[in-house]
Parts: structure tokens; C-alpha cells; sequence
């Protein structure tokens, strides 16, 4: 956390940050590179303010609390709910905006009130409480407070081009300071806070920023050179480039997706990581996926999901979405496995993925999927989960087809 409070110049850029998310309903993402753009901010100052607005959307609904507003005006309001994140964090609001409209004693009684609310004070709207408990029962709650921490940013080291070591080496020399993350054999943790798509390393294709739950999910695929390989699910590519590093670039990776612009994005990827087997197809009908029937080694389903995994580094996803998607998600995922499974070879593997911590997308997805389709056959599945390992939330499933069946 910051050990000094912001200026006013970074609090402006939180308020611009926050009203684009919160008024326009831009992604976080797009909301820091709309903000950030043409200012000029040294990268710690921008690290400081990406933070403050990351722990503001992660608790979104309890700053609201502390400020006595409704959530709704939270944008209305940025520049008040800065002024309770530096109090609530230990830090003097004095010279901020709007700090002369604090009120001490009513935020003291709010604050002791909410204390006693675990799931206001872990930043959970009540549709997740709700869908949490369902679904995960007393697991639940340590995932809700491992979601509540800050995403931790990793790298992937580009197979293609380099190894994790080398490429810790590189990037060191260009005062980038990482870690070796254990148990996942591509992934660096970033500790220093460089920028990193400016550096040398980035623009010579060294790398990719990739969760290492997105590691591992790729990483279970295990595409080997030579084969013919779907990543059927493919959006901008940040498991198709992992698996061309595996592939070393022999044989062929079909990238799929039914929109352009993603694809479009993932051929400029492919080509700064020099990923020259990748070819891009846009799922245009049916046929574009029947054409593909028991052709390929492995197939990738990496499924539309909730996101529910991965909400430390989308915490806007919180205050944007609702129940109401997931039984819609349920369902395309469910057409998705039926019908793209059939690009599975006999003796080919199927990966099932998701970014979701939720049985009902996960596993109960896989049990439906099996029960109907007796020609695959299950091998293994893993719950990448927040809590247990401070990662992205995500889940895989492996299943062999083992007879052509319909
Ligand atoms: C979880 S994202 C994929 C992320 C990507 N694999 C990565 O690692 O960066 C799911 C993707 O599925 C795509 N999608 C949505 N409906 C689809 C469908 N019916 N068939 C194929 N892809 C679809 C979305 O456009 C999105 O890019």
C-alpha cells in the first residue's frame, strides 16, 4: 500500500479513471490508457494510482459505505471516496479535494458498523455473495478474501525465443526485477514496479503479461511439434502464443473465435512472439467447425465464462455485472463443449478451461459433457483457485476421445 498520499494531480487521474468505469462503463483496462494517455507520469506515480483505483473498485461498495453514499453516485462522488481511501488507509487527505467535506465522527461510527458486515467488508456485492455460497459452500469465504487482494503481475517467457532464465537476465539488465514463479515452468512474477511493454525484452517478443493460472491452463494442453492443435476460444491469443511456444513452430495451431477484431489482435501478437504456425479462422457458422470433424490432437476450449476467477484483476466486472448472466453463460458453454468437441480426434485430448471458480461452469459443465458423450472419456481436472494459490482463479478439464462416436 502507498506510504504517501497521492497529489492532486494523480487524484484527478483516479476521478477520470473511476468515471469512465463507473459512468461509462469502460473496462478498467481501457479506463487507465484512455487517462494515462499523453500525461506525463513517472511509472511508480503511475503504479501508485493504478493501485488506489484498483483497492477502490475491489471495495467499491464499503468506500461507498464509509462515505454515507449510495453506490450508484460512486462516480458523482470520486473525489470524496479518494478522500476516505487515504483515511481509511492511514494516510493524510488534508490537501485533497473535497477533504473539507470529511465528516471524522460519522465515518468512526461507519467504520465500527461495518467491521461487523464480513461480506461489505470484503468488497462482495450481494448477487456474488449469493452465487458464492451456492455454489462453494465454506470454501467460499476464502476465496472471496483471496479475490479481494491485489492482482500480482506475471510474465510468460516466449519458448520461441528465450528461456524464464535468460529472460529474467534481460530483463534485469533493463532494471526489471522478477521472480521465478514455483511450480509453473514458464512464469516470472514482476516485483519492481517497471513498465514493462516499453522495454526491449517486450518489443523483441521476449514475452507476454500472462496470469500464471493462465499458465498453467495452457501448460496442460501439452501441444507437442508436429500436431494439429485448435484453440478454438482463441480472443487475442494469450494461450495460442503459449501453446506455439510448446509446438516450437512445427505443425499446425488453428486459432478460432467468432470475432474478427480479436483475431486481428492475435496475428500481431503472433508475430512480435514469432509465432509462424499460427493461422486465424473466424467462426463464421457451424460448418466452420463441422469442416474440422475428428481432425485435430488437441482442442483448446477456452469458454466464455463469469470471470468470477479472475475479479482481483477485474474488480469492475463487480459493479458492472449481475446473476442474471451466468444460466446464459451455462448455456453457451454447454453448446460450445457439445459442438466443438467434435474437432477431437480419436486418441486426441480435449481441454475444457474456464476463468471461473464456479462448479456450475466447471466440473457439473464436464459431468453434463460426459454423461451425453460416452466416446470421451475423462483424464484429470484442476481448481486453480485464488486462495490456493494466489493466482487467478481458473479451471481445466482433460477428456480423450476414444471412439468416433456421433
Ligand atoms: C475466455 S475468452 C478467451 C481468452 C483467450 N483464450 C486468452 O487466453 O486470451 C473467451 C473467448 O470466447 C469467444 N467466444 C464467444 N462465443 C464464442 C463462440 N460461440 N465460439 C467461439 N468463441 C467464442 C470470445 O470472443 C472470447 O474471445
Amino acid at each position: 500500500m502507498l506510504k504517501t498520499s497521492l497529489n492532486v494531480k494523480s487524484s484527478q487521474l483516479v476521478v477520470n479513471v473511476l468515471k469512465l468505469v463507473l459512468e461509462q462503463g469502460k473496462p478498467l483496462d481501457r479506463g487507465y490508457s484512455i487517462s494515462f494517455s499523453g500525461v506525463k507520469l513517472k511509472p511508480e506515480e503511475q503504479a501508485r494510482i493504478t493501485q488506489v483505483v484498483g483497492d477502490l473498485m475491489r471495495r467499491l461498495n464499503l468506500y461507498c459505505y464509509l462515505a454515507n453514499i449510495q453506490l450508484q453516485d460512486a462516480a458523482k462522488n470520486a473525489e470524496l471516496l479518494i478522500v476516505l481511501w487515504h483515511e481509511f488507509n492511514g494516510l493524510n487527505s488534508g490537501k485533497l479535494p473535497k477533504a473539507s467535506q470529511f465528516k471524522r465522527s460519522e465515518y468512526q461510527h461507519l467504520l465500527t458498523k461495518a467491521k461487523k458486515d464480513e461480506v461489505l467488508w470484503d468488497g462482495c456485492p450481494e448477487w456474488l455473495e449469493k452465487i458464492g455460497t451456492e455454489q462453494l459452500g465454506k470454501a467460499w469465504q476464502a476465496e472471496r478474501k483471496a479475490l479481494l487482494q491485489p492482482a500480482k503481475r506475471y510474465l510468460r517467457a516466449n519458448q520461441l525465443k528465450t528461456t524464464r532464465d535468460e529472460l529474467k537476465k534481460s530483463l534485469s539488465k533493463e532494471g526489471i526485477e522478477t521472480r521465478v514463479v514455483k511450480g509453473v515452468d514458464s512464469a516470472l512474477e514482476v516485483t519492481s514496479n517497471s513498465p514493462l511493454f516499453k522495454s526491449k525484452a517486450f518489443k523483441a517478443g521476449l514475452f507476454e503479461q500472462q496470469d500464471a493460472g493462465s499458465q498453467l491452463v495452457a501448460g496442460a494442453v501439452d501441444a507437442k511439434p508436429g500436431m494439429r492443435v485448435v484453440d478454438a476460444c482463441a480472443g487475442a491469443g494469450g494461450k495460442t502464443l503459449h501453446l506455439a511456444g510448446q509446438m516450437q513452430g512445427k505443425g499446425r495451431l488453428l486459432a478460432m473465435d467468432v470475432e474478427q477484431w480479436k483475431l486481428d489482435a492475435l496475428k500481431d501478437r503472433a508475430k512480435r512472439a514469432g509465432a509462424h504456425n499460427v493461422e486465424t479462422r473466424i467462426i463464421a457458422s457451424s460448418k466452420t467447425i463441422k469442416r474440422l470433424k475428428l481432425t485435430a490432437d488437441r482442442v483448446l476450449l477456452d469458454v466464455p465464462c463469469s470471470g468470477l476467477g479472475v475479479l482481483k484483476r477485474n474488480p469492475d466486472s463487480k459493479w458492472r455485472d449481475t446473476s442474471e448472466r451466468l444460466p446464459v453463460l451455462v448455456k453457451l458453454q454447454e453448446d460450445i463443449l457439445q459442438s466443438y468437441s467434435r474437432m477431437v480426434k480419436v486418441g486426441g485430448m480435449l481441454v475444457y478451461a474456464t476463468c471461473s471458480i464456479m462448479p456450475e461452469e466447471n466440473r457439473q459443465q464436464v459431468d453434463k459433457f460426459l454423461a451425453n458423450n460416452p466416446h470421451f472419456t475423462f483424464i484429470e481436472d484442476e481448481n486453480i483457485t485464488p486462495a490456493n494459490t494466489g493466482f487467478d482463479g481458473f479451471y481445466l478439464a482433460k477428456m480423450e476421445r476414444i471412439s468416433e462416436g456421433a
